[in-house]
């Protein structure tokens, strides 16, 4: 899969902003499911063509975050911009710029990949013609245009991800948000897909916050923000952080910021 930097070819779409405010920006930020504190007085921002990993074990509150971020449901304390636009206040403008990948499939299995394609880029307002365009040239950018007229149901999981990711590139976001995109993926398919996404933050200045519980999807090079039971427990460039937990890698970093001992591997396991 080669996603590839494109021009826009009509008037309906965008050029990114030139981002005078950070792409996210999230300022104590808090969430409670009932009684349950799930967020805790969450901060950090992403800067412009930054790729960032939000490290976080199974129930740190990644996808919670993200549900706040794309605007499913508001946060009780706190905010959160995206390029300067307040989420709550300023939706729209906050949302046209975001694009996103759930964890959870959200491909209509009945439908089409055109279809499942095609609706969304209506969403957005994209016409017909401009929509096809678009939806032929990502496609071929991952070898699956001759899967356009398949049931999203015949495709493999690695393929109906892409296929995700496809949709949520449809109209250029400047800033794009993976929750756990590899999950249930072969290994292949995960480094695939891992790479194509850092290839997007080099060609197009895109602005990544990629979310995983494994340590061997960050780089040297990446921001790093350390989620644990729904704090911030580190965020920094991943050499800071290792320095700063007095560590030697990046698996003794996270062992120590999150209380777990028995590393496996490129996984952690609590
Ligand atoms: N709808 C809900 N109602 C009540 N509690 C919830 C709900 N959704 C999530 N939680 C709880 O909130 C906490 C954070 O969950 P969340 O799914 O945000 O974490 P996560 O880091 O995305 O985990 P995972 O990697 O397992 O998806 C967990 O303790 C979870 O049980």
């Amino acid at each position: 899969m080669t996603i590839r930097a494109g021009q826009p070819e009509d008037a309906h779409v965008r050029p990114k902003e030139k981002p005078a405010q950070p792409p996210l920006e999230l300022t104590t930020v808090s969430y409670s499911y009932g009684s349950r504190k799930v967020l805790d007085d969450v901060s950090f921002s992403i800067d412009s063509g930054q790729f960032t990993v939000l490290l976080g074990l199974n129930g740190a509150g990644k996808t919670t975050l993200f549900s706040l971020i794309s605007h499913l449901f508001s946060p009780q304390t706190g905010n959160i911009r995206i390029f300067g636009h307040d989420i709550r206040r300023k939706a729209g403008s906050a949302l046209r710029q975001l694009g996103i990948v759930f964890q959870a499939r959200t491909l209509d299995l009945d439908l089409t990949v055109q279809q499942n394609l095609s609706y969304h880029a209506s969403l957005h307002g994209i016409g017909t013609g401009a929509a096809r365009d678009r939806i032929r040239e990502l496609l071929a950018s991952i070898d699956m245009e001759d899967r356009l007229h398949d049931k999203a149901r015949s495709l493999s999981g690695g393929q109906m991800r892409r296929v995700e990711i496809v949709r949520a590139l449809l109209h250029r976001p400047s800033l794009l948000l993976l929750d756990e995109a590899t999950v249930g993926l072969d290994i292949k398919s995960r480094a695939a897909i891992l790479a194509d996404i850092r290839r997007l933050v080099e060609q197009e200045g895109t602005s990544v916050l990629w979310a995983t519980h494994l340590i061997d999807e960050v780089n040297q090079a990446d921001h790093v923000v350390v989620l644990n039971a729904g704090k911030v427990v580190a965020d920094g460039a991943v050499a800071d952080v290792i320095r700063q937990t007095g560590s030697t890698t990046l698996h003794q970093a996270f062992s120590r910021l999150t209380g777990i001992v028995d590393i496996r591997g490129g996984g952690v396991r609590p």
